[in-house]
């Protein structure tokens, strides 16, 4: 059954739980006075649509439906979720809460976006104290998965389950602390690098791009896949983290921070620290900055999938438990219909697979095939268990053609058909589809390898049963058009 959830406040932060809400099938149920709220939402949701979807390489659920509510009272009517992202006032929050309380689902979590406020500020006084949570999320919400959860003695275990439950579900991930603090964790964090940058500003020792690229050219990269205590361990070397501390422990008593100050906020610093952000990036519009990040997001992220690390690790695991509704199996037991070209891959074509010439470029199809030919090899039990053991199978030949064009965003299909399966040989067939529009095809022979040896072998008894019953029931199927092509003289 669909999930509802009310977004109550449709600025930069609602606009991002609604578009990864909306984007992972949930209805969502906008409360916001601002009569431009529902354009402002539209923009946040483009980008998201732009970008989300290809994250992954499992296709998300249909889109829900969004809807916007003239009252907290209409917006919250029947939902599982509440989500409060109104302007990071107190006062302003606790009203919100004040009237929510008569009309909330009793079973549903109420998250608060805030950045500072503590969970017993937005909890004080109220009737349903006990689903009120801090859930902080990172901007693009639609794409940054960390979701601090701050709860207090006051909130059920079931209430806390339920709040994890779900930021998992749209494919975020809650880190729970363990005491509710002002501003958190992460934005503690963040708070001193930006002390620490105002100053440098200030006392003219470096220009906000100059700052910027000592993060972007530097650490941030690290702190990106390793954070700061796992980057740190490697830097003592081999003895470790012990090492790192002897090393670079005294200077935390000598000058190599401002932090303990704050530079006076006052019309001169807002200046200075504007013209030059003005500067460094005015040649943009917010709107094109905004996708230049999302590009580079995703690129990083599915990069980071690519070595199942970090952020990208956690992508994988919201694919992987996203398969079966996806449509695809993991086992032959799993295949809805033997008899038919198998489901191999449901996806989106994400940003970084296009080109120069604004379509998917040539090695993404070898890429997509390349996963699709993987899943069959799961779906007949050469899978990582098995591969771990010493078999696999090398790809010996490939044919790609190329058919018709297709864009990022656009979702593609690939369907598996097993030509031969016998001993060492298994000859697949793919052909991948935007619905019914047929894009391209691939021809693959691979071979079984023992990978000791790194020469072909016999696979295992039941690797080989479970193909031959593939292709046996395939065998029944008309020859694929095209299948056995070599490049042809054009016609
Ligand atoms: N902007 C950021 O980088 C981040 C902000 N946050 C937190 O998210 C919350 C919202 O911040 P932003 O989205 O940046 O602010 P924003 O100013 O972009 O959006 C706030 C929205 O709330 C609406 N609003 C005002 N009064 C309302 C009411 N009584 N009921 C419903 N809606 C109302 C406004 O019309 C506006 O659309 C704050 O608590 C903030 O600390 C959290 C993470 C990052
Ligand atoms: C600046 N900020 C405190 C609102 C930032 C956040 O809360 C999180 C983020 O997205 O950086």
């Amino acid at each position: 059954m669909t999930k509802t959830a009310a977004v109550l406040g449709g600025g930069v932060i609602g606009g991002g739980w609604a578009a990864r809400f909306l984007l992972n099938g949930w209805d969502v149920r906008v409360f916001d006075p601002d009569p431009e709220a529902e354009r402002k939402i539209s923009d946040v949701l483009a980008n998201a649509r732009r970008s989300l979807p290809g994250l992954g390489n499992v296709a998300l659920p249909p889109e829900g439906a969004l809807t916007f509510h003239a009252t907290i009272e209409a917006a919250v009517q029947g939902v599982d979720w509440v989500q409060e992202s109104v302007p990071e006032r107190l006062d302003l929050k606790q009203k919100v809460y004040g009237e929510l309380q008569a009309h909330v689902p009793p079973g549903a979590v109420i998250g608060s976006s805030t950045s500072g406020y503590k969970p017993s500020q937005l909890q004080d006084g109220f009737t349903n104290a006990a689903q009120i949570v801090v859930a902080h999320p990172f901007n693009p919400v639609y794409l940054m998965p960390l979701v601090e959860v701050v709860t207090t003695d006051v909130n059920t275990p079931e209430v806390i389950a339920k709040a994890k439950e779900i930021i998992s579900a749209i494919g975020m991930y809650s880190l729970h602390l363990k005491k509710e603090i002002d501003a958190h964790v992460a934005d503690r964090l963040l708070e001193a690098v930006w002390r620490e940058a105002l100053w440098l500003v200030k006392d003219g020792i470096a220009t906000t791009e100059e700052l910027d690229n000592a993060i972007r050219y530097g650490f941030g990269i690290r702190w990106a896949q390793m954070g700061l205590f796992e980057t740190y361990r490697i830097a003592g070397g081999e003895a470790g983290m012990k090492h790192f501390l002897a090393q670079f422990g005294p200077c935390l008593s000598w000058p190599w921070t401002k932090l303990m100050d704050v530079p006076e906020y006052n019309d001169a610093l807002v200046d200075l620290i504007a013209g030059q952000s003005d500067a460094q990036s005015g040649q943009h519009s917010i709107r094109e900055l905004e996708r230049i990040r999302d590009d580079n997001l995703v690129g990083m992220m599915r990069a980071l999938g690519a070595n199942d690390w970090g952020a990208g690790a956690l992508q994988n695991a919201h694919d992987a438990a996203r398969m079966s509704e996806a449509g695809l199996a993991r086992s032959l037991d799993e295949v809805a219909d033997i008899s038919q070209p198998i489901l191999t891959q449901s996806r989106v074509v994400p940003l970084d697979w296009t080109d120069y010439n604004g379509h998917m470029t040539e090695s993404r199809y070898l890429d997509a095939f390349a996963q699709s030919t993987d899943r069959l090899m799961e779906i007949i039990g050469c899978d990582a268990e098995y591969i771990a053991s010493g078999g696999s199978y090398f790809t010996a030949e490939t044919h790609i053609r190329h058919i018709d064009e297709v864009h990022a965003g656009d979702p593609i299909q690939v369907k598996t058909r097993v030509i031969m399966g016998a001993g060492k040989k298994m000859h697949l067939w793919h052909e991948m589809y935007e619905g019914e529009r047929l894009l391209a095809t691939a021809e693959h022979m691979l071979l079984h390898v023992d990978l000791k040896t790194r020469r072909s072998a016999p696979p295992a008894a039941q690797i080989e049963a479970n193909l031959t019953r593939i292709a046996e029931a395939h065998a029944a199927l008309p020859a694929p058009e095209g299948l056995g092509r070599a490049i042809g003289a054009p016609r």
